[in-house]
């Protein structure tokens, strides 16, 4: 068929009315823009103690500025189009948290918004998205401009319902993204969306896996009830969404318990935001018009308070919370075959969407009803005219009281609430309650209005495997949710008579808890691993208390250096001891500190008091007792018996009080002995001869001991030599201006040296001490002077690069 032509006229006709709309539009705009340049209200300016002509006079002169405190939509700097969607669905008047919230998000700025539930925090941040980004001519083509985030499906359906309705007459494209949804549907549309409103993971979802989605030119970014999504559960996913936004943005928070902490606004990259906490002086935390009551009771009478309570309060609207879905389950199904005279419905997470959206709008609907529900009800979801809310299952803490009592005396509208506890509970809840200015009034259940169900229970039980099996789960998280719960004064699993509870199920024995049973001896295994742990720790302190066998102190020793330097004095045993003195202080003064040549000065004095004594008491006498060299050649106890057998019990004693430095000196006495001992034998053989035996053993003793002390020597003096040639490399570096360079270079240095110092040494271990030690001296110089080289090429190469 052919296509009918449009009349020309008619065509011009459309466009004229579009260029008029167009030129209305941005009149409009620019008429707001400058409205709201003269209007601003001051930074961290709340309106709402402003209320007569005097107070307004006094702010105006204060901040100088002609902003004027607001009540009504009308009188706001804000669209037609928003103005007209308003009033069309009887928005007249604002909320206390719409006053104070909407001046300063419509001016860019980021808020955190606090009031107590049912107060209107849904416009709060509805009105400024619309009008943002009508402002700025927002079209598909630009992308997401706004996301709406919240944390439950409900919820967001709740919030894009209030967005389709006040936004209905602007022409802005708006979706709802939430899971339980058709996701490849979504996906086609979702980058054409100029408003998104959507779950944290769904939103996630589509961020990874939708072509074309970006939200590069993303202008808000609103948190419905902040404090629940920028928790642990939701923690991951929100750190990766805020990866993909940009940091130029303005983010709203808004919740009716701000519990946000610093690092979590951190994460948001908040800029000067203001906060605005309605309610922060009010009596309470809760609403005016709302009610709260709670009654004591033993857990196993609760079920029985609930359908007593159901069936006094038949001409009721009901939502009855319980701590799982398997208990939701049970209650539904049990109170379903019970028939108490009112609809029942019961919703809960592991519902299809869809399920879940039909029972959410029924419920709406109904004027009289009971629905079961878990926490996922909780928060921000707004049932009409609901009478009661009954608390079964203690909440987990007072924010979860809040939000739960919070769905009914919603806005102006009257409401109850009943919190029911067992003993065991309610001292401590109740003062939690009252910390946060909560006060509930407590009421003693009326005996004769009290029904048993137990009997009838236990007869449905057995008739019905199904519902037995459900009675069976519900015990089962309950108490799984108690053994759980954080706040351990008020769940106490021990005081809950478990047993009881089972049969007032209609449960004829107890079920087993598995998981419980698992976490119990998971606990006791951590507490045995802690305690072995401790007592290993304990053993191997007392072993260092004790002291450590001295062989092994040898290869222990820390600072080895005073050893070192003392062995080289015995070297020179037969010189001139103050020769001996100023060759070191002339040759390698260097390495030796102040501490360490007053140690020597000690030595010296204990090596004569040794001296002394030796000529004393009479080598020949003490060594003649000596046969322990040929029954046990073990270094530790011909230590020890040489330390017996040569009378140097002072220095023993002096070495065992004191630490393991002290104990280097021990060892170098040792040796400086046997050094006496055998010169004075060959010089004066004057003392009677011992076995030959005895005497190779004190020669290979005293040979391994020099090698060990040898050995530590050698490393101390390459260590030494390391740092004095760092420091050198590092003055000269510097004097040529190569800072830069000194830190590569120490890793360089460090790669090449060691192999170099190490290797060269080993060679002239048989000669002599001193010669050894003039060749490590030369040997170092020359290496410290190619090092030094290649270190200043490799600066300069580094220095080049860096240019
Ligand atoms: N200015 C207003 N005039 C009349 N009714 C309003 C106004 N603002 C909000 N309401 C109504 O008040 C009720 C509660 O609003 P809303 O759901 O935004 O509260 P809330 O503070 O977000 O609650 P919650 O803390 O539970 O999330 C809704 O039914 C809403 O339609």
């Amino acid at each position: 068929m052919k296509k009918t032509k449009k009349p020309k006229y008619k065509k011009n006709k459309r466009k004229q009315q579009k260029q008029q709309q167009k030129a209305n539009e941005a009149k409009e705009i620019k008429e707001l823009e400058q409205r709201l340049k003269l209007e601003k209200p001051p930074p961290t300016g709340n309106d709402l103690k402003i209320n007569n002509e005097e107070d307004v006079n006094n702010f105006l002169e204060n901040y100088r500025i002609r902003y004027k405190p607001v009540k009504t939509f009308s009188e706001l700097p804000i669209s037609f189009n928003t103005k007209k969607g308003l009033s069309f669905n009887n928005f007249t008047q604002m909320t206390e948290i719409q006053r104070a919230a909407i001046p300063h998000a419509l001016v860019g700025r980021d808020l955190l918004g606090a009031a107590v539930t049912g107060s209107g925090k849904t416009l709060a941040f509805i009105v400024p998205i619309l009008e943002n980004l009508y402002r700025s001519r927002w079209t598909s083509l630009d992308g997401v401009g706004a996301i709406i985030i919240s944390p439950t499906r409900e919820l967001a359906l709740q919030i894009f319902t209030v967005l389709e309705k006040v936004g209905q007459f602007h022409s802005l494209s708006a979706g709802l993204i939430i899971g339980g949804k058709d996701v490849d549907f979504e996906k086609e549309r979702v980058s054409l969306m100029s408003i998104l409103v959507c779950t944290p993971g769904r939103l996630l979802q589509h961020m990874n896996e939708t072509f074309g989605f970006n939200c590069e030119n993303l202008k808000m970014l609103v948190l419905d009830e902040a404090d629940r999504i920028l928790d642990m559960g939701f923690a991951e996913t929100i750190n990766a969404i805020l990866d993909n936004l940009p940091l130029q943005r303005q983010t709203l928070l808004f919740s009716a318990t701000q519990r946000t902490t610093l690092t979590q606004l951190m994460r948001l990259n908040l800029k000067n935001p203001e906060y605005i906490s309605v309610h922060e002086h009010a009596e309470k935390s809760t609403p005016e018009r709302l009610s709260q009551f709670y009654i004591t009771c033993q857990l196993d009478e609760k079920i029985n308070v609930v359908y007593s309570f159901i069936k006094t309060h038949l001409n009721q609207k009901i939502l009855v919370f319980l701590t799982s879905c398997k208990q939701v389950k049970f209650f539904f199904e049990a109170f379903r075959h019970l028939q108490p005279g009112i609809p029942l419905l019961h919703i809960h997470g592991n519902m299809k969407q869809a399920t879940r959206t039909e029972i959410h709008d029924d419920f709406c609907k109904k004027k009289r009803a009971v629905m079961f529900t878990t926490d996922l009800s909780s928060r921000g979801l707004d049932f009409p005219a609901v009478h009661w809310v009954v608390q079964v299952d203690c909440p987990e803490d007072v924010d979860t009281y809040i939000h739960r009592v919070g769905r009914t005396a919603r806005n102006e509208s009257f409401g109850s609430a009943l919190l029911i506890l067992c003993q065991s509970e309610e001292p401590e809840m109740i003062s939690l309650l009252q910390l946060r200015k909560i006060v509930l009034t407590k009421i003693e259940i009326n005996d004769d209005k009290m029904l048993s169900i137990q009997t009838a229970l236990q007869g449905l039980l057995s008739k019905f495997p199904q519902l037995k099996y459900f009675a069976e789960r519900s015990f089962v998280t309950y108490v799984r949710s108690i053994f759980f719960q954080k706040n351990k004064k008020v769940f106490q699993l021990e005081k809950y008579p478990l047993d009881k509870y089972s049969q007032s199920l209609g449960l004829v024995s107890t079920p087993k808890i598995k998981a419980i049973k698992r976490e119990i001896s998971k606990k006791k295994r951590k507490e045995i691993d802690i305690e072995e742990k401790q007592e290993k720790k304990d053993q191997e302190k007392q072993k260092q208390k004790q002291g450590i066998p001295r062989d092994e102190k040898i290869m222990l020793r820390e600072n080895r250096d005073v050893l070192s330097k003392d062995w080289l004095k015995l070297k020179e045993l037969n010189e001139n001891e103050e020769d001996f003195l100023t060759k070191k202080e002339d040759g390698v003064h260097n390495y030796l500190t102040s501490e360490e040549l007053n140690n020597e000065n000690q030595i010296e004095k204990i090596r004569s008091k040794q001296r002394i004594k030796i000529g004393k008491s009479g080598l020949t006498t003490k060594y003649n007792k000596k046969v322990v060299f040929s029954d046990d050649d073990s270094d530790e106890n011909s230590n020890q018996n040489l330390d017996e057998n040569q009378n140097l019990d002072e220095n023993q004693n002096l070495n065992e009080n004191e630490n393991l430095d002290e104990n280097e000196n021990e060892n170098q006495n040792l040796d400086e002995n046997l050094n006496q001992n055998q010169n004075q034998n060959q010089n004066q053989n004057q003392f009677e001869p011992y076995s030959s035996t005895t005497f190779d053993d004190i020669q290979n003793f005293r040979k391994s001991v020099r090698e060990k002390i040898q050995k530590s020597d050698q490393e101390d003096r390459i260590l030494e030599n390391k740092k004095l040639k760092q420091r050198r490399l590092k003055k000269k570096l510097s004097e040529k201006g190569l800072d830069f360079a000194v830190e590569n270079i120490k890793e360089k240095q460090e790669l090449n040296e060691p192999k170099l110092l190490e290797k060269k040494p080993k060679k002239n271990q048989k000669k002599s001490k001193k010669v050894s030690t003039k060749f490590q001296e030369n040997s170092l110089e020359n290496m410290e002077q190619n090092s030094l080289e290649n270190m200043e090429q490799i600066a300069m190469k580094l220095l080049h690069n860096n240019l």
